[in-house]
């Protein structure tokens, strides 16, 4: 779904296509897990699993991180967790902020998943006068009559929207010339950036409708599949599906 614009070129500037480093986030996790349970080193094959990719794709996604494995042990997890991490830009700490602390504001601060990941909340805001000061995720709200000063102070380039959709624009607004350059909008509404400023949607109930319309499809076809010949054990008449971007996640480009 399109919605608002990235000015960003199909493929970056070091030759990465889009479609890669939107699954370097999940070998990423993948290899995390692997790095915790200190095993060394990975297959292609274990490794596309785990993050849920082909094979194939995977390994050339790496060739495009100059990364191929050896053959017959596979991938170095540690250096491809710091190569990736490089890739991506986690090496060094990213502070965001997050405006509109309601239910999903305050739900993603609450979230530890960021900090572990390079993301530190500088701060939360939201125009409500009755939650300015108050403590959320151990961190006090502050009101969005500060937002341009508390970007500018944190060198904040990320933006994070939780607010309905009515006030969205205004905010990017705001966040865009107070010197945010990347957004992430949860409102449900398109929003315009000027040139150089990353926008990325998410849109769970979007999620929600690619699945229902493959349950859908499954439904469909077990109506119409012949019956399991009686030899065979019984088995699933479909295979795992992934959505229409194959391994993308659930994140999707402005
Ligand atoms: N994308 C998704 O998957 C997803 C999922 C859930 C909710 N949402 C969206 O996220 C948004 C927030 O949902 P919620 O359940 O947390 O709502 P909520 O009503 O609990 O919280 C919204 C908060 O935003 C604040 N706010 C409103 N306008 C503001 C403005 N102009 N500037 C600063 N703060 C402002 C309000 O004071 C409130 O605290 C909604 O747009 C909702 O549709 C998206």
């Amino acid at each position: 779904m399109a919605t608002g614009r990235t000015h960003r070129p199909a493929t970056r500037s070091r030759g990465i296509p889009e479609a890669t480093v939107a699954r370097l986030p999940l070998y990423l996790r993948a290899l995390t897990a692997l790095s915790e349970r200190s095993v060394p080193t990975v297959s292609s094959e274990e490794l596309a699993t785990a993050a849920g990719v082909n094979s194939a794709k995977l390994r050339k996604d790496f060739s495009y991180l100059g990364s191929y494995g050896t053959r017959g042990v596979g991938y170095d997890v540690e250096y491809l967790v710091y190569q990736i991490s490089r890739e991506l830009g986690l090496t060094q700490d990213w502070p965001v902020v997050i405006v509109g602390v309601g239910n999903l504001g305050a739900a993603l601060a609450n979230y530890g998943g960021f900090a572990s990941r390079g993301f530190r909340v500088a701060a939360l805001l939201d125009q409500d006068p009755a939650l300015t000061g108050r403590t959320v995720a151990g961190m006090p709200v502050s009101h969005t009559d500060d937002l341009e000063r508390i970007v500018t102070e944190n060198g904040v380039s990320i933006g994070v929207i939780t607010i309905p959709a009515g006030g969205a624009q205004q905010v990017c607004d705001r966040l865009v010339a107070a010197g945010v350059t990347s957004i992430l909008n949860f409102a449900p509404t398109v929003l315009s950036v000027p040139e150089g400023v990353d926008v990325r949607k998410v849109d769970l109930s979007i999620e929600l409708q690619i699945l229902a319309f493959h349950e859908q499809r499954k439904a469909g076809e077990d109506a119409t599949a012949p019956a399991a010949p009686a030899e065979l054990p019984a088995g699933p008449h479909t295979t795992p599906r992934k959505g229409p971007d194959g391994d993308v996640p659930a994140v999707m480009p402005a």
